[in-house]
């Protein structure tokens, strides 16, 4: 469960003391669901996921994360909370120093699990995306969609169990943002919580569920088109 009351969030280098990239938000996401995040450019749907990927905080209400109050939580609790959300960022985010099978791996080795382990199991993830004989490739070799599939890959090795992506198929090919989009759906109805940022309007309408609009960094109208 994920649970926003009066949430608000201000960029510490905002410009305007008044600037706030969120404000008041009041949001709940059921554990299993999967919501769309929309909204135009600018909205705050970066800064939305930011904060659910704890890589910020907010600056008033209370956020509630996996049944962890985050307001609260001591800081080994955040840490274990962490280990429980996958995220795809826009820009990818990969580590330049690493292959793509390492940088897949990455979240296995920071929990502890042993090299061998690790490149185990990304090396069946690479299977799943369809770049196993690109395992020994650096990010500067990779096209802007290989990247995306290493940044995707990174993201479900941890099995997380709130899973957030942004913009997560806009290197992808329309297959391939399927495919993704037809696992994404697999892993909500088997618990994982979901939260995808988009302006993909095709995915929008092949996958109606249901969206947390924004606009302004408030909660916004429902467009037509994302009701579910
Ligand atoms: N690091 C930052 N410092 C100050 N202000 C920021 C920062 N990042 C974003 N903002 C501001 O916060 C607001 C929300 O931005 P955000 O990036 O969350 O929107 P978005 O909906 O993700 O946009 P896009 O679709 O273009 O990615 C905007 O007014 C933006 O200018």
């Amino acid at each position: 469960m994920i649970r926003l009351t009066n949430v608000s969030f201000r960029h510490h280098d905002a410009i305007a003391h008044a600037d706030h990239a969120l404000q008041h938000l009041n949001v709940t996401v059921p554990q299993g669901g999967f919501r769309w995040l929309i909204g135009p450019s600018g909205a705050g749907k970066s800064s939305f996921l930011r904060l659910l990927n704890l890589s910020a905080r907010p600056t008033g209400g209370m956020l509630e994360i996996l049944g962890v109050d985050t307001q609260t939580a001591k800081r080994r609790q955040l840490t274990l909370l962490r280990r429980r959300i996958g995220m795809i960022h826009q820009d990818f985010r990969l580590l330049p120093e690493l292959d793509a099978l390492d940088n897949i791996a990455l979240p296995l080795r920071l929990h502890g699990q042993t090299a061998r382990e690790a490149r185990r199991e990304a090396q069946a993830i690479l299977g799943w995306l369809e770049l196993r004989d690109r395992a020994d490739a650096f990010p500067a070799q990779l096209s802007g969609g290989e990247q995306q599939r290493i940044a995707i890959g990174r993201a479900l090795i941890g099995r997380p169990d709130l899973l957030l992506a942004d913009e997560p198929t806009n290197a992808l090919a329309e297959p391939q943002a399927r495919r993704l989009l037809d696992l994404f759906q697999t892993l909500s109805r088997r618990g994982v919580t979901v939260i995808v940022a988009t302006h993909n309007e095709n995915l929008l309408r092949a996958y109606p569920n249901a969206a947390i609009a924004l606009e302004n960094g408030r909660l916004a109208e429902l467009p037509e088109m994302a009701r579910a």
